[in-house]
């Protein structure tokens, strides 16, 4: 499957977030959050500076989630059986969207006591 047009990798792609989107409600929320974000920068207009750290916030965020959500899929897929490796693996992804829910928590008081 190496080689493919930029079009069809594209598709893949946003075959990915349509996935993830149907099958993880985390990354429903998230998104919804994240046009949440998007509404209270429209609303208050702040500085360029807080339009990039809510895309950046934002965007750790969801990127976290969807690798998340492809190493759970893959470790169901190989793995079905409880298995303490693939709590790990599990358990590590999730602490990084832990991690970055944290910075984008960080990121939004900053913005409410600017
Ligand atoms: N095959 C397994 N072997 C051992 N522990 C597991 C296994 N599957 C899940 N767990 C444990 O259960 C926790 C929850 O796993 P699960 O696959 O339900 O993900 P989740 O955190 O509920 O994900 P989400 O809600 O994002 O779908 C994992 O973090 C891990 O600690």
């Amino acid at each position: 499957m190496k080689g493919q047009s930029f079009g069809k990798r594209l598709g893949f792609a946003i075959n990915g977030l349509y996935l993830a989107f149907r099958r993880e409600s985390s990354f429903r929320l998230q998104v919804f959050a994240a046009a949440g974000v998007l509404v209270v920068l429209l609303l208050t207009r702040p500085e360029i500076v807080w339009w990039v750290m809510g895309a950046l916030a934002v965007g750790l965020v969801l990127v976290a989630e969807l690798f998340n959500t492809a190493l759970e899929v893959l470790a169901d897929r190989i793995h079905p059986e409880l298995h303490p490796e693939i709590r790990a693996v599990k358990d590590i992804a999730a602490g990084a969207v832990l991690v970055s829910s944290f910075v984008a928590l960080l990121v939004a008081v900053a913005f409410l006591f600017r």
